[in-house]
């Protein structure tokens, strides 16, 4: 086990004018699970690439258990690797398959034999130690090449989109049992996706990427709540949290023409902004957090239901506050048509606000 120390990546690749990875510094703890989210494009693979030593930065340094590492080929580096493309060897059975990276590291065969076997129980591979990869289900060739990255004792664990080549049923059992397997090894490991819910149910930490940079770093659960940017709200979550256009004006918020009240920070920040009658903010909201309730009581705002989704757990809302759309799930008990009028409470405590030119958070 070892830390990982990267310190301002900058990459280019060559024929290209943008930067893959901007500045990029990250440490990633001993024996931390560390998930790099972002949409497709944004350097997640870049950097990981650059941590397993296949490819080089143009500026910047990385240090694995304080060694530096930056220029070092990938075999000197102490780690493994799953790639999207799970690359096992269709004309080695499962056995030699696994083994491959210690016996390439001319391990007595017994000690391979023994490595062989523990990797096989861990991912319940055993029986089929004396298949070839063509007849095994893609799950199980998924298993074979985590397998052989675990058999290898190494410091470090990268693994860029594992799941991605698995159904959404086999990815899910995936999910829970890679959890499992590495919570037992803790080992250090970078874990490259953009699914969200892989990157929420697999972490210790995660880093949002996007354009090259690390826009948010934190617990999954942190990101989730408190999303330190309008893109880390709407990228994370599903549904993706409600945005509203809204104003802070004499201690309220209002949206539309209605009007709820506003917390004490963001009010006195309106009345230090003297110079303009209203100050302009985004409301962020997620879905589970507004609830249905009398229309006019306290705290609630008008809305029409324009789409009812049952989904069998919650019942999933769309509608539409004086033209202005989101979602809302409440429990599959209420009953609602689409067309009716409801009150929605927010929940003072979950709302969230975004500076509308900036788009970054704002906070007491
Ligand atoms: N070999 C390459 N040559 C030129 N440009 C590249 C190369 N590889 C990646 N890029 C560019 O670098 C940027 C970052 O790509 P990267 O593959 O790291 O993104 P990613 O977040 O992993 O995306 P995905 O989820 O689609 O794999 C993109 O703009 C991409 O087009």
């Amino acid at each position: 086990m070892a830390d990982i120390q990267i310190r301002n990546l900058h990459k280019t690749y060559p024929g290209s004018t943008e930067l893959a990875t901007n500045d990029v510094s990250l440490h990633v703890d001993q024996g931390e699970f560390m998930v790099l989210l972002g949409p497709s494009g944004c350097g997640k693979t870049t950097l990981l690439r650059m941590v397993a030593g296949l490819d080089l930065p143009d500026q910047g340094s990385i240090h694995i258990g304080g060694r530096d590492v930056t220029y070092l080929p990938p075999q000197s580096r102490n780690l493994s690797m799953v790639f999207q493309s799970y690359a096992v060897f269709p004309h080695r059975k499962v056995r030699t398959n696994i083994g491959f990276g210690l016996t390439m590291k001319k391990l007595a065969k017994a000690e391979v034999e023994r490595k062989v076997a523990w990797a096989a129980d861990l991912l319940q591979l055993t029986p089929y130690l004396d298949r070839y990869p063509a007849q095994l289900s893609g799950g199980q060739r998924q298993r074979v090449a985590v397998a052989r990255a675990i058999v290898m004792d190494a410091d470090v664990l990268l693994m860029d989109e594992p799941l991605s080549n698995l159904d959404a049923l086999l990815r899910l059992d995936f999910r829970a049992e890679l959890k499992r397997i590495v919570q037992q090894l803790g080992t250090t490991t970078v874990y490259v996706t953009h699914d969200q819910v892989e990157a929420m149910s697999l972490s210790d930490r995660v880093a949002v990427m996007r354009k090259g940079q690390i826009v948010q770093l934190g617990n999954p659960i942190t990101v989730y709540e408190e999303p330190a940017e309008r893109f880390v709200g709407g990228f994370i979550g599903s549904p993706p949290m409600n945005f509203l256009g809204a104003e802070v004006r004499e201690g309220t918020l209002r949206i539309g023409s209605q009007a709820i009240a506003a917390p004490s920070f963001l009010a006195e920040a309106a009345r230090a902004d003297s110079g303009r009658a209203a100050m302009p903010v985004t409301v962020g909201i997620r879905a589970e957090n507004i609830s249905v309730a009398d229309r006019g009581s306290e705290g609630t705002l008008d809305a029409r239901v324009d789409v009812v989704e049952p989904l069998g757990h919650a019942t999933l809302l769309t509608v539409d506050l004086e033209g202005q759309t989101l979602k809302v799930q409440v429990p599959s008990t209420v009953r609602l048509e689409t067309g009716q009028m409801i009150g929605l409470r927010p929940d003072p405590q979950a709302l969230r606000f975004f500076d509308t030119e900036t788009q970054l958070g704002l906070t007491a």
